[in-house]
């Protein structure tokens, strides 16, 4: 496992471009399972989740090939049944959340597949019922095979019905619509999750000719047709990315531009961050942070301590809580963080408190941030990312720190951070890597 050494308390200054996001990506790289011509996806991140869902895939028989830096082309027109029963294509699925959204596709295509549980972070109970009861719904068996832990679905034929998902869960909303493209009749998703990757995954399929309506909404209509051609697609900047360096330049008083950060699809994000005090000026489609010394919370407007939560799109992403939380550390008041899809996201405290933090952590879902502003700077201090988003919040408390910091496992940030160390250091940051 690889690790990071941060030498704290050095500022950023200059540009930078977001990657392609990472959860579209995992969306749209299995819709093209869902056609035998050729799909060309560009602005693909070059990262650890996206990079095995493409291994995946290729291993599945599907020809695979790397354009330029971030373009890739993918043909599925020769899926080998027998290899979606081996030992090694569960293995695979087990690397990553991503690949339970194989599912939709290979079902509506093939008639049958069998998956293990999906990979991702360990974040809490991550359950699949709202995928599988919606599967069902249009007409597939599913067994579920308790001794090899595999969920085992088969459809001689799919029927479009009206379907309403017990949440709106973007994986769930993105498969089911995958094997309702090529359902026959009508299938309406309705509490559909309608986040911008949805949207992408619905505009992209309609260019592959499917019927879709009421795209962006939590209705979505689709006729099904009996076959889908190829497209070429572009990946929107990775919102949580954006988010994440807002939360680095405040935190490093740092003075930065994002750049081309397609404002429309950002939602509550730029907003949740200014409840913080952090100045996030748009500047066409850039976000300009300047280097802030102080900022103070907001409370709300009866002057009650201010709470950040997470909800389905457009309410804010719980992907960036951990950030949020972490750049309340440094700011003037008091903030409650109240993670409410995931319960087990806000377990890193102990290591922002062993770096001096002032935290409460009240139970598994709700932290209590006192900022100590300049008062009080983060100790650096070894430590071990326990998943993706706690992974790069430490990275900005290092960043933040006095000292040196190292942080051990840093897969879990290279799952969804494309080049970090790199990027951050032609920004003026000391991040080494060590194998
Ligand atoms: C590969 C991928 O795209 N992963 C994202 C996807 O995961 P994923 O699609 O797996 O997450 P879901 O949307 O299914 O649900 C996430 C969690 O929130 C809970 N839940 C969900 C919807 C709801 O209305 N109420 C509710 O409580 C679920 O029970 C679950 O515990 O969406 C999550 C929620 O935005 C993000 O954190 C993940 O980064
Ligand atoms: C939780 C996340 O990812 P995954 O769903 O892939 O585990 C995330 O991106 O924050």
């Amino acid at each position: 496992m690889s690790s990071f050494i941060i030498e704290g308390g050095h500022r950023l200054k200059g540009e930078i471009t977001p990657q392609g996001a990472k959860n579209e990506a995992l969306q749209v790289i299995c819709a093209a399972l869902l056609t035998e011509e050729e799909v060309i996806i560009e602005n693909v991140p070059d990262i650890l989740d996206v990079n095995n869902l493409i291994r995946l895939l290729m291993a599945m028989g599907v020809e695979v090939h790397k354009l330029n830096k971030n373009t890739w082309s993918f043909k599925a027109a020769n899926i080998n049944p027998e290899y979606i029963q081996t030992e090694d294509f569960i293995d695979k699925c087990a690397t990553l959340r991503g690949s339970i959204m194989i599912i939709g596709p290979l079902l509506a295509r093939f008639g049958r597949v069998s998956v293990p549980k999906p990979g991702g972070d360990k974040i809490g109970r991550r359950r699949l019922d709202t995928h599988f009861n919606a599967i069902q719904k249009l007409g597939a068996e599913l067994v579920f095979d308790e001794k090899n832990q595999l969920f085992c679905l088969s459809a001689d034929k799919l029927k479009g019905c009206y379907i309403l998902l017990d949440e709106a869960s973007v994986t769930g909303t993105a498969n089911l619509l995958m094997a309702a493209v090529l359902t026959e009749g009508e299938t309406i998703i309705y509490n559909a999750a309608c986040e911008p990757y949805v949207e992408q995954l619905s505009k992209m399929l309609v260019r592959m000719g499917a019927h879709i309506e009421g795209i962006g909404s939590n209705r979505l209509t689709i006729k099904g047709v009996s076959r889908l051609s190829g497209c070429r697609h572009r990946l929107l900047p990775d919102m949580i990315e954006i988010g994440s360096f807002i939360g680095m330049a405040a935190m490093t008083a740092s003075d930065i531009t994002i750049k081309d950060v397609s404002m429309q699809n950002l939602g509550i994000i730029p907003e949740s961050f200014r409840r913080l005090g952090i100045i996030v000026e748009q500047q066409g489609d850039d976000l300009y942070i300047p280097s802030q010394e102080n900022y103070t919370i907001e409370s709300f407007i009866d002057g009650s301590i201010l709470t950040i939560s997470d909800a389905p799109w457009p309410g804010l992403t719980p992907d960036l809580l951990s950030v949020m939380l972490v750049v309340a550390t440094k700011a003037e008041g008091c903030v409650l963080i109240h993670q409410k899809m995931f319960e087990s996201r806000l377990f890193f405290v102990d290591k922002l408190i062993d770096m001096g933090a002032q935290i409460i952590l009240c139970d598994p879902h709700r932290a209590t941030v006192i900022g100590l502003g300049n008062r009080f700077r983060l100790r650096g201090m070894t430590m071990t990312s326990p998943d993706i988003r706690a992974g790069i919040s430490l990275l900005i408390a290092a960043m933040s720190a006095e000292g040196k910091s190292i942080i051990h496992n840093i897969d879990q940030i290279d799952r969804g951070y494309e080049n970090i160390d790199i990027r951050l250091n032609q920004l003026g940051a000391k991040i080494e890597r060590i194998k």
